[in-house]
């Protein structure tokens, strides 16, 4: 197969959806990969090392399109790299279409096939391809959310760890998944007063038995929510239902009553937002300020640190690419109903039923598509 790479667009997008080393491997497999000159070359990557094995280097992301039969990406396509896709051309990338009409509707009218990577699921439960960039960004989350904190960005001037002599701040995670779980860790590890809050008994159990005491564990529910975020210095949006839009659980009057100066970093933004407040912002222009409560809303938070984000999607992306490219798409998702999962969009239908739920458009089974 001829799988192509091209350079992300998107505003200080480093990533790239294939390193030289899973390069190696799929030419090692027998295909063939073209990738976008300079697609690489912000993370070190230079066009000679994805040379070295084996690839060939285009000089425009229009001849990688019309090239390749599968593009490996990282973030979802944007408006001019969906006018290149081409009917019965494979995608492969994240998507995240619950919250954005614009680009469902490009896909479907693409006539591509669309697999997103955080709609694809493990036997062993969890969003395997999601979970890297989670776990990434749920420890950026502390990081941006104590620059929040500070004075000249709008926050009340508190150190998360506090010193001695003077209390730590109080950080609030909703959602104990990859983000939360993550998250949590890093505001531990700087000494704050860590609460966090989950719907799901089990997660509370296993996070309660891995933290001996070190932090709360809080059921999640109206109340608890609207207790744990009003006293909270930094809340850290981290709720996910899989393929939806996030639930609106921080309400527009819970931020008006939110001390002045604290911060919520809505990690969830890329599903919408938890908060009601919240609006996707970039790495550029990061912050905005509502009702003196500051919010950071990057929805490619992995971005920032893309070096190491490449590296760990790759980890996890690559088998999924290999199998992909040797069987063929269609194989592929009639062979494991994990990967059939990620299927979003194909030959003008959507296939994911909450996505169709979140935008009020008709959906058809995978199946009925890849018999
Ligand atoms: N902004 C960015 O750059 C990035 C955003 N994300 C996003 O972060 C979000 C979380 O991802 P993961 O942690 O991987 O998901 P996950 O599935 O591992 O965890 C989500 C957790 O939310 C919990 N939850 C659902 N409804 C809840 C409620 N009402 N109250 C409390 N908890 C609730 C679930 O029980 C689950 O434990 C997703 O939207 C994901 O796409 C992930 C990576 C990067
Ligand atoms: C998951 C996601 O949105 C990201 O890694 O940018
Ligand atoms: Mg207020």
């Amino acid at each position: 197969m001829l799988i192509g790479v091209p350079k992300e667009i998107k505003n200080h997008e480093y990533r790239v959806g294939m390193t030289p080393a899973s390069v190696n491997e799929l030419i090692q497999h027998g295909h063939q990969v073209i990738v976008e000159t300079q697609a690489g070359a912000g993370i070190g990557f230079s066009d000679a090392d994805y040379q070295a094995v084996g690839a060939n280097i285009s000089s425009s992301a229009a001849e990688v399109f019309a090239a390749a039969e599968m593009i490996v990406k990282v973030k979802e396509p944007q408006a001019v790299e969906r006018a290149m896709l081409r009917e019965d051309q494979l995608l492969f990338t994240y998507l995240h279409l619950a919250p954005d009409p614009e680009q469902t509707h490009d896909l479907i009218k693409s006539g591509a096939v669309c697999v997103a990577y955080e709609t694809v699921t493990s036997p062993r439960g969890g969003l395997p391809l999601l979970a890297p960039m989670s776990e990434v960004a749920g420890r950026m989350a502390i990081q941006a959310g104590a620059l929040a904190l500070e004075k000249s960005k709008g926050g009340r001037g508190v150190l998360l760890g506090g010193v001695p002599g003077v209390g730590p701040a109080k950080v609030t995670v909703i959602g104990g998944g990859m983000v939360g779980r993550n998250a949590a860790q890093m505001a531990v590890g700087m000494g704050a007063d860590v609460t966090i809050l989950d719907r799901n008994i089990d997660v509370l159990r296993a996070i309660d038995a891995e933290y001996h005491g070190q932090l709360k564990t809080v059921y999640s529910t109206t109340s608890s929510i609207e207790q744990h975020v009003l006293e909270a210095d930094l809340v850290i949006g981290g709720v996910l239902l899989p393929g939806a839009a996030a639930p609106k659980l921080i309400t527009k009057d819970l931020v008006k009553g939110m001390k002045a100066g604290s911060a919520i970093v809505d990690v969830a933004i890329d599903q919408g937002g938890c908060a009601e407040t919240s609006k996707a912002t970039t790495h550029q222009d990061p912050i905005y300020i509502v009702d003196d409560v500051v919010h950071y809303c990057v929805a490619n938070m992995p971005g920032g640190v893309a070096r190491t984000s490449t590296m760990a999607l790759n980890n996890a992306t690559l088998p999924y690419i290999i199998t992909l490219a040797n069987k063929g798409y269609k194989q592929a998702l009639l062979d494991d109903e994990h990967l059939r999962n990620g299927l979003n969009v194909m030959h003008g239908k959507l296939t994911c039923a909450e996505v169709g739920e979140a935008l009020n458009i008709d959906t058809v089974e995978p199946l009925e598509l890849l018999a």
